[in-house]
């Protein structure tokens, strides 16, 4: 039988720091000598943090979610990379913000697979400073509360991310909230930007007993309305020179639909390219040298797309 690769999921909503878990874990396995895999799924249709993971083999799942359409793409691109010779020690499966992590973890149980990824834990990201937030904000959104759910229900290792951003008070709270859904056995760690001991993050914890897979046809519809109407991933290309003061009020403007945006850059003030980051209502830029195309992406719920980029172009762009 071939020897069987460990796999990792990272699940967790929209910015909640799956990636910064990611890029962390990728440096301990480098470090270790292993060659990592990476499966990244996307709502957009590109992946506008691809030169965060250079010399890697990647495999890119854009505009869809692993939980729909994108599952079968899934199986045969892994089960194609895990056929060849050189191929890697380790697997690292980032869904995107909206994905129930239960299809990523039912994708694994296909026959092609199942005797060749054995999945090890199920990294679930939280973003403490939002988490209650989002709770109350999507409260009428029945689907949005019940994935948010299912994330922190199917982790085997919960993260609660962005303690920087998060009052002690705050942080007491959301402790609360998330440890009454989950066993005492379930390990629950605190951290700022992805930062965990190396221990916690690659600890074998996935148990395939404790999964309970029920999908009748009537789920299935429901999943795939629920993708295909709730959030919206819009993009935007070939984008002019961007007013920073001008975009962050921008973004303020939008934040009750626009829960995250990420890209690559100008910026009036400067020739340079920057690859920018807003989530939590933070926006980030970090100046990049490596970029292909001027490009944004918006992900959001409600957002009317016509709308959207007319008022970017015409309040943001010089
Ligand atoms: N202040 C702060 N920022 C953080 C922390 N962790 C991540 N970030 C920032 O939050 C933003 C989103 O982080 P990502 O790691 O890309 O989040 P993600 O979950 O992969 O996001 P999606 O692409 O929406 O799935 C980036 O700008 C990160 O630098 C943290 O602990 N504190």
């Amino acid at each position: 039988m071939n020897k069987q690769i460990p796999a990792y999921v990272l699940t967790g909503f929209l910015g909640s720091g799956k990636t910064t878990v990611l890029l962390r874990m990728i440096e301990v396995a480098k470090a270790k000598g292993m060659q990592p895999i990476i499966v990244m799924n996307e709502l957009g249709e590109t992946n506008v943090e691809r030169h965060l993971f250079k010399d890697i083999e990647m495999v890119e799942l854009l505009n869809g979610c692993i939980c729909c359409t994108i599952q079968d793409d899934m199986r045969s691109e892994l089960e194609q990379i895990l056929h060849t010779e050189n191929k890697g020690d380790i697997l690292f499966i980032e869904g995107t913000g909206v994905a129930n992590p239960e299809e990523i973890i039912e994708a694994l149980t296909h026959p092609q697979l199942i005797d060749r990824v054995k999945l090890q834990s199920v990294i679930s990201v939280i973003d403490a400073s939002k988490y209650v937030d989002y709770q109350s904000r999507f409260q009428s959104a029945k689907e949005v509360r019940e994935l948010l759910k299912q994330q922190v229900t199917l982790g085997s290792l919960i993260v609660l991310n962005k303690i920087d951003l998060t009052s002690d008070r705050l942080l007491e709270k959301v402790r609360r909230k998330v440890r009454s859904g989950k066993s005492e056995q379930t390990p629950i760690v605190e951290a700022s930007n992805g930062l965990i001991e190396e221990e916690d993050l690659f600890a074998t914890r996935f148990k395939w007993d404790e999964m309970n897979f029920h999908h009748t046809e009537e789920d299935e519809h429901e999943h795939h309305h629920h993708h295909n109407h709730s959030f919206q991933a819009i993009k935007v290309s070939n984008v002019g020179k961007v007013n920073r003061v001008k975009f962050e009020k921008w973004l303020k403007k939008h934040d009750e639909k626009l829960v995250r945006a990420k890209g690559m850059i100008q910026l009036s003030e400067t020739p340079k390219a920057y690859n920018f980051q807003y989530a939590s209502k933070q926006l980030q830029l970090t100046p990049t040298s490596s970029h292909e195309e001027f490009v944004m992406i918006f992900i959001g719920i409600g957002l009317n797309k016509e709308e959207l980029i007319n008022s970017f172009r015409e309040e943001v762009v010089e």
